[in-house]
């Protein structure tokens, strides 16, 4: 018989996890000088979405799509920012921490997670150089990733 192969999500211990690593980087997020002026707006739904949004990313339920806006709602989100270059590797520092603090010593668990985290902020910085109400078009549906990466 064949094992199930687990999937990110369920290996860093489902929604909870991803709240605990989500409190966690924010805390250190809001405590940055480079980082916290861009999330002047910041309000506690921002970690619950943020769980909502990695649960399906990483092989959990769907509740980003079918709640939230899905995808283009999550690109939308970061239109007007104009995140810069240091900031995204700042914001890619303190995840590096939040991981290592909150995720389950597997390094190719937390490679894979870094390794979405590298992608997804290089897409957001992005966004971010474009103004606010910019048509993004239909987007792909919201990306999956696991072990391997991305996954078609
Ligand atoms: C993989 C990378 C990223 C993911 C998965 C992500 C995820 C999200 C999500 C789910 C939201 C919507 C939150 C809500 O509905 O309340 C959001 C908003 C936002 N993101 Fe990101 N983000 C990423 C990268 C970044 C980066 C690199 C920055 C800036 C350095 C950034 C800054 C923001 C800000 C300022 C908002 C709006 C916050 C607010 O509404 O209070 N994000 N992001």
């Amino acid at each position: 018989m064949t094992e199930h192969a687990k999937t990110i999500y369920e290996s860093v211990g489902g929604i909870d996890g991803l709240r605990r690593l989500s409190n966690t980087f924010y805390e250190a997020v809001l405590a940055d000088p480079l980082l916290a002026p861009v999330f002047a707006a910041f309000t506690a739904a921002h970690i619950e979405h943020i769980s909502i949004w990695l649960s399906e990313v990483f092989g959990g339920p769907a509740r980003y799509t079918a709640e939230l806006g899905g995808h283009q709602a999550l690109l939308r989100s970061h239109l007007g920012l104009s995140i810069t270059e240091e900031q995204r590797t700042r914001w890619m520092e303190l995840m590096a921490v939040a991981v290592a603090q909150e995720l389950p010593e597997n390094e190719q668990l937390r490679r894979a997670v870094m390794d979405y985290f590298d992608w997804g902020t290089r897409i957001a910085r992005d966004v971010s150089a474009e103004p606010v109400g910019q048509d993004l078009g239909v987007p792909g549906p919201t990306p999956r990733w696991g072990l391997d990466g991305l996954k078609e």
